[in-house]
């Protein structure tokens, strides 16, 4: 797989530690996420990347070239902070000016309006649109020189519902036209729904890196119930299939080490003389499982 983007030992200092010694890799196609919460180092890891904050130490390779030079640029759409468009010009004037400055033909100019769904409202000023909409307007901007990775800071801040659905499924519909995304959020459910990788920062470290499936990608568990909780738990135990069984509520949990449906486990147990009276298969959520990570890298 083609590499877009890799990042090596990427630290910053200010007073204090910004981005500690990150380092990943961003593969053509995909969409990444940088989750964290705020002051973790998103935008400063996106700012290093784009050349406007000085690295302390550490380094990158944008399409296989060290660092980042203004011809790697022209090839980077990025959205970092709102960009200012003329209030008073419509949105299609906007998208005009932007195009002149990054020498992008005006044949784009329709199309990306269409790909945030714009396209019926290019003729209205620009002050006339709602926070979703100048926030899609920023995306087809940053669309104007077809760029082969696309950069968005917390696209989805400050939106209603609604317009956090829109944005979302314009990311999406971008990266299936197999644009690269790196998208930086403070919200799991947003990473989870529109990115396949994720790189968790806290403080600066990177605490997870790698594919979001994988993240969540724990067997579950089964709660259990049986009148004889003594022989079901000696019984678990005894099948070798679990990682932990323990009793919460009047309810046992064994955690699944070894893939088993609850049907073979029913009749496994019920050979070993266990009536059951409840049984189901769980999975944590991913939530669960980040907060379980949050929670294992401060110990
Ligand atoms: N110019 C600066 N001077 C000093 N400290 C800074 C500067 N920029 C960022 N920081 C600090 O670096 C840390 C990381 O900030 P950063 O903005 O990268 O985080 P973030 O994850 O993007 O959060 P947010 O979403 O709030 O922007 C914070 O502690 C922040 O206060």
């Amino acid at each position: 797989m083609e590499k877009i983007l890799e990042v090596k030992n990427l630290t910053k200092r200010f007073k204090q530690i910004a981005v500690n010694n990150i380092s990943f890799d961003v593969e053509k196609g995909n969409v990444y996420g940088l989750l964290g919460p705020n002051g973790s180092g998103k935008s400063t890891t996106f700012g290093m990347l784009l050349s406007t904050i000085n690295p302390t130490s550490g380094s990158w390779k944008w399409f296989g070239k060290d660092g980042t030079d203004t011809d790697t640029l022209k090839r980077i759409g990025a959205i970092i902070e709102q960009p200012n468009f003329y209030p008073y010009l419509s949105a299609e004037k906007n998208l005009e000016i932007v195009a002149t400055i990054k020498g992008a033909p005006n044949s784009r100019i329709d199309k990306v309006l269409e790909t945030v769904n714009l396209l019926a409202r290019k003729k209205d000023a620009f002050s006339t649109y709602s926070l979703g909409m100048k926030q899609r307007l920023a995306i087809a901007s940053a669309l104007l020189a077809n760029p082969e990775v696309l950069i968005l800071d917390e696209p989805t801040n400050g939106l209603d519902p609604e317009g956090i659905i829109q944005i979302r499924d314009i990311i999406n519909s971008i990266a299936k036209s197999g644009t690269t995304i790196i998208v930086a959020s403070h919200l799991l459910d947003e990473i989870e729904k529109i990115c396949s990788h994720v790189i968790v920062l806290k403080h600066g470290t990177a605490i997870y890196s790698g594919s979001v499936d994988a993240m969540s990608n724990t067997k579950g568990f089964f709660e259990l119930r049986s009148d004889d909780k003594t022989l079901l738990i000696s019984a678990l135990n005894g099948l070798n299939l679990f990682s932990s069984v323990k009793e919460k509520d009047q309810i046992v949990i064994a955690q699944i080490s070894e893939d088993i449906s609850a049907s073979e486990l029913n009749k496994k147990l019920f050979e070993k003389g266990v009536f059951l009276s409840h049984l189901t298969k769980k999975k944590e959520s991913l939530e669960t499982q980040f907060l379980e990570l949050v929670k294992q890298s401060n110990s």
